[in-house]
């Protein structure tokens, strides 16, 4: 069973899951490198959970408890006893794969590995740690209390044992799963982010404005939000490298990044996170 969780990397996700965790009973470490973040995350948690009471979705004596199950921490030693722990840092290869090899370290041998990664090869990750058999893929999606999904990803070597263990967590957490075999992007973000630079590419030749652009697929196409203002939700840098990912994974020039995708973020244009992406939200 599992009972307490280590979540690396308090940013957007990080912090969703380190909620949703906490919510359903579970204790949970979270770990991340820069202490702003952790205050960040922490002051977002309970803004959430009391927007959550003020829509009468949840009991004002519960926020305090929930609070509680969730301890902020810089050292990757106190993981040492989770019996899971989910990666979410900056979706970075080389950084994922370094921070998995401390994780194997540092955690207790019988605890699962899962990432949160939008796209880096489940199987490569675990093949970097000593129990690949006990890797998974944890594909959360953004804005993590509200979203229904997670997506589950069997690396070459994961075992039953933990594929059964994860989904029971997946329902504990009142989360809908769907697997996906370990291939560049998964299932969603496959069919989603080049959506996304699709509509980039479209602002980039000047077919559109930003606002027609969103506008279109919006009502033409019944989606919640344009595909540029998702983005931005999403974060530009993590678009752009989940497209570099599909573009080499696939070796197929259809996964081109846009140019303009690729300039936004040279500038530290990121989205809503840094205050103008598509959008300026200053
Ligand atoms: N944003 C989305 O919509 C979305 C959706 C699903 C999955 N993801 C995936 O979730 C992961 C995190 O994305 P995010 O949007 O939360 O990013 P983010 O930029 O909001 O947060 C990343 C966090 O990682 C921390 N970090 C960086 N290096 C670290 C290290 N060495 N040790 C510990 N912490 C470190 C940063 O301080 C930051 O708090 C990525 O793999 C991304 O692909 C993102």
């Amino acid at each position: 069973m599992i009972r307490k969780v280590g979540v690396l990397g308090a940013g957007q996700m990080g912090s969703g899951i380190a909620q949703v965790l906490a919510r359903y009973e579970t204790e949970v470490l979270l770990y991340d490198i820069a202490q702003p973040q952790l205050d960040r995350a922490l002051a977002g948690i309970a803004k959430n959970l009391d927007r959550q009471v003020q829509k009468g979705e949840l009991a004002a004596e519960a926020v305090q408890q929930i609070l509680k199950r969730i301890v902020a921490t810089q050292k990757m030693d106190d993981l040492s006893g989770c019996d899971l722990a989910i990666e979410a840092v900056t979706e970075k290869e080389s950084l994922k794969l370094e921070i998995f090899r401390q994780l194997d370290k540092v955690v207790k041998k019988d605890a699962i590995l899962a990432s949160n990664t939008s796209s880096i090869p489940i199987t490569r990750i675990a093949a970097v740690t000593g129990r690949q058999d006990k890797v998974i893929g944890m594909h959360f999606m953004n804005p993590v209390p509200v979203m229904k999904l997670v997506e589950v990803i069997r690396g070459l070597a994961t075992s039953d044992e933990t594929f059964a263990a994860t989904s029971s967590l997946v329902a504990r957490l009142q989360k809908e799963m769907a697997v996906s075999a370990d291939y560049p992007g998964f299932i969603v973000n496959r069919i989603l982010i080049p959506m996304i630079n699709e509509a980039a590419f479209a602002l980039f030749e000047g077919i559109a404005t930003v606002e027609d652009i969103d506008k279109a697929m919006k009502l033409g196409t019944n989606q919640p939000m344009g595909p540029l203002t998702l983005a931005d939700f999403i974060g530009l840098d993590t678009c752009l490298a989940i497209m570099e990912v599909l573009y080499q994974g696939f070796k197929d020039p259809k996964y081109r990044p846009c140019p303009l995708l690729v300039k936004k973020v040279e500038a530290g244009y990121l989205g809503r996170k840094s205050g103008r992406g598509f959008y300026n939200y200053a």
